[in-house]
């Protein structure tokens, strides 16, 4: 049987920021269909990692190829989606979600009116992050937690093989991170792949891999299924129990 195709291949990745080394020699994996969580603590270097992967952040040293290929080679961004560290879906500018939403076909359309394929998908997006009845509303009117849901849609929209967010439940109550939690299992069972930035596991725990742990800048460790299985379910029988209560509440140090 063939290899699972590797969507990210980052190896020994370093990146400066300022004068500062924030990326000490980060290998990251993620496959086809894999969901993989990274973890730490504020600063570990979880956001570079990510804004590494897509291009925003250059490597001093090391490689990096998207599917397959190596980043000075890539040109495929529309296979990627995107949702940035905690933001407004449209700082002051007035657009309404279905706007906002419809701008993650952008890379797909290029500047030509949305067909009925893209009107399609925009719609999808909107029904997996439940904000279908909302699509008339104009952003200024959401919540925090549903400008969240709306720049996921955005992401969605593009119908992405790689989802990459940056911390998507920041700010999410309880009963929408589990909407986000299906939305994301829908996506990962048409085959794409999320690397994604939690400071808590929450509902997305099952859907998870593979936990990468940064700390300065490393890989402390990682964490498969079972382990993770194990440290949800009994954190005070394990000799991890210590740290199973870090990443239970976010308090990674
Ligand atoms: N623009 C910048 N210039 C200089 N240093 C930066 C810049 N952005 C981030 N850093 C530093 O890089 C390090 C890693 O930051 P990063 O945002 O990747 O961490 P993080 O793990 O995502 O943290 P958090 O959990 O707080 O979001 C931090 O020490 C931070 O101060």
């Amino acid at each position: 049987m063939a290899p699972p195709e590797t969507v990210i291949s980052l190896r020994d990745a370093t990146a400066t920021l300022g004068a500062r080394p924030v990326l000490r020699g980060i290998d990251l994996t993620v496959g086809r269909g894999e969901v993989v969580a990274l973890l730490g603590a504020n600063g570990s270097g979880k956001s570079t990692t990510v804004r590494a992967v897509i291009g925003q952040v250059p490597l001093t040293g090391g490689s990096l190829e998207l599917f397959g290929t190596p980043l000075a080679r890539f040109r495929e961004w529309r296979r990627l989606g995107y949702v940035p560290q905690r933001s407004t879906a449209a700082g002051g500018v007035p657009a309404t979600v279905r706007e906002i939403v419809s701008s993650g076909r952008l890379a797909r359309t290029r500047l030509r009116p949305l067909g009925r394929a893209d009107r399609a998908a925009v719609d999808r997006a909107l029904e997996l992050v439940g904000m279908r009845e909302r699509a008339r509303d104009s952003v200024s009117a959401l919540s925090g937690g549903q400008h969240q849901r709306v720049l996921i849609a955005r992401a969605l929209a593009g119908e992405p093989e790689l989802l990459l967010m940056d911390e998507p439940l920041a700010g999410v109550d309880l009963a929408s991170q589990r909407v986000l939690a299906d939305a994301l299992r829908e996506q990962v069972a048409g085959g794409s792949s999320v690397l994604l930035v939690l400071h808590e596991l929450g509902p997305l725990a099952p859907l998870i891999d593979r936990a990468v742990v940064l700390r300065d800048g490393q890989v402390e460790r990682v964490d498969h299924p079972e382990r993770l299985h194990d440290l949800a379910c009994h954190p005070h029988d394990t000799p991890e129990a210590d740290t199973a209560s870090k990443i239970e509440t976010g308090l990674l140090t």
